[in-house]
């Protein structure tokens, strides 16, 4: 069985939901967003070990919200602090990988509705191919625009995908992008991109339209209806 950490950034500030509570402690389905996720992610047995980050100053309270998990399973929980950037946080979060650990997933505390079948499909593919990341075929045609609002592209939407979480790499590659990033203060909106410019091949593995990451308001009523859907839970 493959044998991964995941490191779960939960750290933001959570700005564009325009809420004052840090958006991974807001409610879905009557529990903690942030729980959600990690309940699905300790299913799979394969991640060893889980590595929340947290905002500096939210580590207790990300402990307690997670406390039904970490009760049980208290040696496979880890909560450190995050940084500025998504970037910052995911890298505090590598540096708690511990070595014998040959793959690492990074899945965003803020996509609460990832499911543990895609969590194991995607570490099985990263381990025959080094570095997956689950996406959907775009659906809306996309343009690029310059700052002047004027439209000067239009990608051919075949080829677009929109990338979710969990990206799962080797961990000797994410490192090594980590550390080229940093020379060079390159920083990415997603791991993959660092990944990608430091050479790796980077698969995409076709996900779920429902893997939403909460972001604006309206991503949680859309994810209320398809946690009702799904049957809750
Ligand atoms: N410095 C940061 C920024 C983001 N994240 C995490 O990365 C995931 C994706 O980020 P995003 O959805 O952008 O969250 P926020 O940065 O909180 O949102 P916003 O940009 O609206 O502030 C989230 O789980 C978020 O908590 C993090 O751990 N550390
Ligand atoms: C990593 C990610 O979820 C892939 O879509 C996305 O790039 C995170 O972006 P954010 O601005 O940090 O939410």
């Amino acid at each position: 069985m493959v044998k991964a950490a995941a490191i779960i950034p939960a750290a933001g500030q959570g700005k564009r939901m325009g809420n004052q509570l840090n958006k991974q402690f807001l409610s879905l389905g009557g529990l903690p967003l942030l729980l959600h996720t990690c309940t699905a992610l300790a299913q799979v047995l394969e991640l060893e070990q889980m590595i929340v980050v947290a905002r500096p100053g939210e580590e207790e309270e990300i402990a307690r919200v997670l406390s039904p998990l970490i009760r049980k399973e208290r040696e496979r929980w880890l909560i450190v602090s995050g940084g500025e950037e998504r970037q910052h946080s995911v890298w505090n979060g590598l540096q708690q990988v511990p070595p014998e650990l040959a793959l690492v997933a990074v899945h965003d505390g803020a996509r609460p509705l990832i499911t543990p079948e895609i969590v194991r499909s995607a570490l099985q593919m990263a381990q025959e191919t080094g570095a997956v990341v689950v996406g959907v075929p775009v659906k809306d045609t996309i343009k690029t625009v310059d700052e002047q609002g004027l439209i000067i592209g239009t990608p051919e939407r075949k080829r677009l995908w929109a990338v979710q979480t969990p990206q799962v790499f080797r961990r000797d590659w994410l490192l090594a992008a980590y550390q080229q990033a940093w020379q060079e203060g390159f920083l990415g909106t997603d791991d993959a991109a660092l990944v990608e410019r430091a050479g790796y091949p980077v698969r995409m593995l076709q996900g779920d339209y429902a893997n939403l990451k909460i972001t604006t308001p309206e991503d949680l009523i859309l994810a209320e209806a398809l946690l009702q859907a799904r049957g809750g839970m």
